[in-house]
């Protein structure tokens, strides 16, 4: 018996504004500031959405659900991620984990990742356990530092 294993990875950055709430991984998270973009901007749910569809050879989140497309303005980011998972596993992969990074100078992460981590393991039908989800500040350096924005890295292993 053989089987395929192959790597994906993702980053995704977006802007910190007044007026919009900040929603990252799902999970809508109080804080002063939200993050800018034509979806709900959920920047670790966009990695993690380039991170599968580029493990299985399939493009990136723009070439799927373009920003010009009106149909995701305001787009809840897990809709995008499940038919993006839907696409990987007609493709014929499974995740087996994601190991996740956000850089963030605040709001704290850390009450929030179990949360984040129970709706991707939903979305991508793998256990909580399989989706580690970290958090960093920038040690107040560049634009993360300043908080402008929050990034997100992303690592993904697929089996088929
Ligand atoms: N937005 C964040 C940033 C960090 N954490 C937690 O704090 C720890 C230390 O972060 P440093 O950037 O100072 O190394 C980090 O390991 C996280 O546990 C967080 O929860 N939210
Ligand atoms: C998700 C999409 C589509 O609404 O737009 P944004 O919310 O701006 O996010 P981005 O990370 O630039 O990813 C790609 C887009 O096509």
């Amino acid at each position: 018996m053989s089987f395929s294993l192959r790597v994906g990875q993702g980053f995704d950055v977006h802007a910190l504004v007044q007026g919009r709430p900040l929603i990252i991984g799902g999970v809508t998270i109080p804080h002063t500031h939200g993050l800018q973009g034509h979806s709900d901007a959920d920047v670790l749910l966009h990695a993690i959405t380039d991170a599968i569809l580029g493990g299985a050879g399939l493009g990136d989140i723009g070439r799927h659900f373009p920003d010009t497309d009106p149909a995701y303005k305001g787009a809840d980011s897990r809709v995008l991620l499940r038919a993006a998972y839907d696409k990987v596993t007609q493709a014929g992969w499974k995740i087996i984990n994601i190991d996740a990074t956000l850089h963030a100078q605040a709001p704290k992460m850390g009450p929030h990742v179990a949360a984040m981590a129970a709706n991707i393991s939903q979305d991508l039908a793998i256990t909580p356990q399989d989706v580690n989800i970290k958090a960093k500040t920038n040690e107040g350096l560049g634009y993360l530092g300043r908080q402008e924005g929050i990034a997100a890295n992303v690592v993904v292993l697929l089996t088929a």
